[in-house]
């Protein structure tokens, strides 16, 4: 039996490499005959740390160097958080697994207050999400929003030095992190809508590579696909990156996929909601007809002007 060697790149932040290393464990897990080496590297999102993220523009800065590496034949699958990874993908290279998703929602961390509801008036939080300032803008108008930037720990490190009252973060991040005890409150997504894909880890590699395909296939996990999938299909038809004030979330109830779907003014002066609900068979349909319904609703007038205010 000779050894098949899987080379993952993978970005060098705390969270990269905690899901780096659980798609190793899982590979070795199904497989005895693979060996699993990481290739941490640096990508153009971990460079520019001094700017906000809305304003560097072009997608996906956390993964290209990734992909030239898998182009390269330098690595053979990328590991990435859903929510950085770009709609389209470059000819040679695809999505070839998505992972069991973790707590999607959104985090309310702070060391002295306990939820959102209870920020008193003026007070500062943290994030540097478009999507995420105008959901809280819109909820808490009179909230002070500041820049946050820097992977997981950097953002807590600026918590806990007093720049800020609370700070807004996945709560997959925090949970994979070994931190849950970081989360005061789990924001419903009634009151914010996650991200597209939040939560999910996928799984990236050459189209044309069948042996690191068969391997795999045992990491899928079809109920999350069906769901980013309704995610990122209204994402792409809106023609947002992850750097946009959308925000969409998919729920399988039986057979049933609920999608709900937001684009919102940053300044929270105007938020467009809409939800689809059909078969988990047509989940890429649902998510093309929730972003038609957010199109009806003045959503290109709203994200043409965000893309304007970067230039
Ligand atoms: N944009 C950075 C990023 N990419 C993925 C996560 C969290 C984990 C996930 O969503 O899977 C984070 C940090 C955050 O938003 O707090």
């Amino acid at each position: 039996m000779t050894t098949k060697l899987v080379r993952i790149a993978t970005r060098k932040s705390a969270l990269a490499l905690w899901q780096a290393e659980y798609v190793k464990a899982q590979l070795e897990h199904f497989h005895n005959d693979v060996e699993v080496e990481l290739i941490p590297m640096t990508t153009k999102g971990d460079i520019i740390l001094d700017t906000p993220l809305a304003k560097v523009g072009g997608k996906g800065l956390f993964v290209k160097e990734l992909e030239v590496a898998m182009l390269e034949g330098r690595a053979d699958i990328a590991v990435h958080s859903m929510k950085d990874v770009p709609v389209e993908f470059p000819e040679g290279l695809g999505l070839e697994v998505i992972c069991p998703r973790e707590d999607p929602r959104d985090a309310f961390v702070s060391n002295h207050i306990n939820c959102l509801a209870e920020l008193p008036k003026g007070a500062i939080v943290g994030t540097s999400s478009l999507r995420r300032q105008c959901q809280i803008k819109a909820l808490r108008p009179d909230l002070d929003i500041r820049d946050l930037r820097g992977n997981v720990n950097t953002r807590l490190a600026k918590l806990d030095n007093g720049d800020y009252d609370a700070i807004i973060l996945a709560a997959a991040g925090l949970i994979r992190l070994a931190m849950p005890e970081r989360i005061r409150e789990f924001i419903d997504p009634e009151t914010m809508l996650p991200a597209n894909g939040q939560g999910a880890v996928g799984i990236e590699c050459r189209t044309n590579d069948e042996t690191i395909k068969t391997l795999l296939a045992p990491l899928e996990c079809t109920t999350t696909r069906i769901r980013v999938l309704a995610e990122r299909a209204m994402n792409r038809a809106l023609e947002g990156g992850c750097q946009v004030p959308i925000g969409s979330y998919a729920e399988i109830n039986n057979q049933t996929l609920k999608l709900r779907g937001l684009v919102g003014a940053v300044d929270g002066s105007e938020i467009l909601q809409s939800e689809v609900s059909g078969d988990v068979e047509q989940a890429e349909s649902l998510g093309l007809q929730l972003a038609e319904n957010l199109l009806a609703q003045g959503a290109d007038k709203i994200l043409k002007s965000v893309y304007e205010s970067k230039n």
